[in-house]
């Protein structure tokens, strides 16, 4: 679902990425950890198509869905008018899938709320709303949890799972050592290249 082979990128002289290989398989849910610096969003906008890679190659089948670190909303919508605007941007004819995802993150009471009303956590919410509720086949997560509660954690991790049993190809960029129990395999990012992480029980 998801290949990448070679990619290489560097800012000027620093030397980011220096040949990344990945495969993201139907209904694997693969991290990413590493460093702060060590080029995971690097990686992750490549993937999405925001950022070009100086060498390399990405290959992605069918629809992607990409939750970026840092939400980008409009702070004078409301939640509902994100969701109609993005259905519209996605082509889809109702908000099924949205309305299920808020409901299991329980943000339900804020649909009329503008975003610059919402605590960082309910906006990153809606982030993840939105990567999600056109049930694309590649999913592209950057520290989707951040700002979440422990039980709201929880629940991510609950549709994570249910995006594998979907046959979804997910990759999360995680900082938390302790996610990897939850994904198929975890890969470390250090020195610009991707090794396999072992899991810690
Ligand atoms: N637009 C840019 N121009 C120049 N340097 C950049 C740019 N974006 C990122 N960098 C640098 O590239 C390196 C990798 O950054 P990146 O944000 O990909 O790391 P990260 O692993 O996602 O870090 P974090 O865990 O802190 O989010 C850092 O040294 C960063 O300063």
């Amino acid at each position: 679902m998801l290949t990448v082979t070679g990619v290489r990128k560097s800012y000027g002289k620093r030397s980011v990425l220096r040949g990344v290989d990945l495969a993201v398989g139907r209904g694997e849910v693969v991290g990413v950890v590493g460093e702060n610096g060590a080029g995971k969003t690097t990686l992750l906008r490549i993937l999405c198509g925001q950022l070009r890679a100086d060498a390399g190659s990405v290959e992605l089948s069918g629809r992607l869905g990409y939750c970026p670190q840092n939400p980008v909303l409009n702070e004078d919508l409301t939640v509902d008018q994100h969701l109609r605007y993005f259905q519209i941007a996605y082509r889809l004819p109702h908000l099924r899938r949205a309305d299920e995802l808020i409901e299991q993150l329980g943000f339900g009471d804020y649909r009329g709320a503008a975003v610059k009303d919402l605590s960082g956590g309910t906006r990153q919410k809606v982030n993840l709303v939105l990567a999600l509720m056109h049930d694309p086949a590649v999913v592209l997560l950057d520290e989707p949890y951040q700002g979440f509660d422990w039980e709201t954690y929880l629940r991510f991790w609950d549709i994570a799972a249910a995006l594998r049993e979907a046959g979804r190809a997910v990759l999360v960029i995680s900082h938390l050592a302790y996610d990897s129990v939850r994904l198929d395999t975890t890969h470390r990012l250090r020195g610009g290249v991707l090794t396999h992480a072992v899991a810690v029980a």
